[in-house]
């Protein structure tokens, strides 16, 4: 990466204060563009987020013959229409299908393909085709999707699907919504019970949209199912704030002497605030309030202060799924904690867009933080005093999570930071850096 991309990020005048919007839940809109786009019909939406990553599905499902016709509002959001290729199903592309730097989107297409049998290469940016695809391919597979080359464990791959789905009860490795999703959307076109069983409770989104789109799934607290065959008819959705951005804005909050934020309109999906309960056991002040919900999503405010003395804690592995975005932004935290904060089975973080625990281990060591790994653990001996040392340069390594990340480390302290490849930020939240200077000008 050149340091010719690096931005200077400059310590914030004043505490954070007042109330602020975050942009649309990247989770909710990746599903709400892909499901509209295999729905009969013309689907409204709105709130969807106006990100790379949300760009990416949009251009594929266009690239396969559904309709977008999603339009930027005065709030940033997208809205508008998206006509679905419904029981016609998807043209032939007449290229590869190119996922940028989404996982989300080339993992849930892998389902999204899977009844159809047309031919169609799916790849994406320098990160993204070093991500593990195997996890998806192989229950794929088992009903009867073809993968090509055989067993490959990175994109590219040429997926070639099948309208003789076999269903499947699947007993997933690990916990992920991606692998999940894309296991039951393949599901909703075979002909039988496809069930997929998780080792600890991934976000449900997938399970909370599909009736939306009159297709009925059974959920449990670690097992989803799907009764096949059935199509998706189309339908309005609404996509409240994404919490994993909201996430960068409490913690700055948290951080920074003097803050009182209220963060409106996000989602309050259990399965998604795990780092709400994570900054509670650090001692945080942190609240939330529910005012509403959007189709099944409960949404609603966080309210957080800046609190002086965070104390170290304990996440054990079945809650990392609720907060496996929002690690290294928390192990920030926990930097400025008093005592040991471990953070229990987080190897899914060597596979996002960088191996986020090596990332994380060695930022913090150049703050000056004892942190380690311990087989898949994290461990964090926080400073309750920690000043970062002036002169730091963090490099993103053009992950848009430790960009934020790193920025923290300048905004809600006393020197500046230089980020490099901060323009990442675009993947899931572009106008971070701003809503962070509006809540302290
Ligand atoms: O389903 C989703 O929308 C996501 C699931 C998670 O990935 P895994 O399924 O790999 O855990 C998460 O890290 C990603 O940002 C979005
Ligand atoms: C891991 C992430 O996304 P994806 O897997 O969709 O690339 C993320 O947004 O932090």
């Amino acid at each position: 990466m050149s340091s010719s991309s690096a931005v200077r990020i400059e310590p914030l005048s004043r505490p954070l204060a007042g109330s602020v919007r975050v942009p649309g839940d990247k989770s909710i809109s990746h599903r709400a563009v892909l499901f509209s786009a295999m729905a009969e019909g013309t689907s409204t939406l709105s709130g969807v987020l106006d990100s790379e990553d949300v760009r990416s599905s949009m251009k594929v499902v266009e690239a396969l013959g559904a309709k977008v016709a999603l339009d930027k509002q005065p709030d940033g959001s997208l809205a508008g229409e998206v006509r679905g290729w419904g029981s016609e199903g998807p043209r032939q592309p007449e290229g590869p299908l190119d996922c940028g730097n989404s996982g989300t989107t080339a993992r849930l297409l892998m389902g999204v393909l899977a009844p159809w049998g047309i031919e169609a290469e799916i790849t994406g940016d320098e990160s993204l085709t070093r991500r593990p695809m195997r996890r998806i391919t192989a229950p794929l597979m088992k009903m009867g999707v073809r993968f090509s080359p055989d067993g490959k464990e990175t994109l590219p791959v040429t997926e070639r699907g099948t309208s003789a789905l076999r269903p499947i009860t699947y007993d997933s490795p690990m916990a992920s919504a991606q692998l999940k999703t894309a296991v039951l959307l393949a599901g909703v076109y075979a002909d039988g019970t496809t069930t997929v069983n998780e080792p600890a409770p991934s976000r449900n989104h997938t399970e909370l949209m599909l009736p939306e789109f009159g297709v009925k799934t059974t959920a449990g607290e670690r097992t989803a199912s799907v009764v096949g065959p059935a199509r998706l008819e189309a339908c309005d959705v609404h996509v409240p704030g994404d919490p994993s951005s909201a996430a960068f804005l409490a913690c700055a909050a948290v951080l920074k002497p003097g803050s009182d934020v209220t963060i409106e309109n996000v989602s309050l999906n259990t399965a998604r605030i795990g780092f709400v309960r994570t900054l509670e056991r650090m001692g945080a002040d942190v609240s939330i309030a529910r005012t509403g919900v959007a189709g099944k999503e409960p949404f609603g405010t966080i309210s957080v202060r800046f609190t002086p003395r965070l104390r170290g804690c304990e996440v054990p592995a079945d809650k990392i799924a609720s907060i496996v975005d929002e690690i290294p932004v928390l192990a920030l935290v926990a930097a400025h904690a008093q005592g040991i904060t471990v953070f229990r089975e987080v190897g899914e973080l060597r596979v996002k867009e960088t191996d986020r625990l090596r990332a994380v281990i060695d930022g913090l060591e150049a703050l000056g933080v004892d942190a380690w790994e311990d087989g898949n653990d994290l461990h964090i001996e926080g400073q309750p005093d920690l000043v970062a040392p002036a002169g730091l340069v963090f490099d993103s390594g053009g992950d848009h999570r430790l960009a934020m990340t790193w920025a923290l480390v300048g905004l809600v302290g006393r020197e500046p930071v230089d980020v490099k490849d901060f323009e990442c930020v675009a993947i899931s939240y572009p106008g971070f850096l701003d809503d962070m200077e509006r809540l302290a000008s």
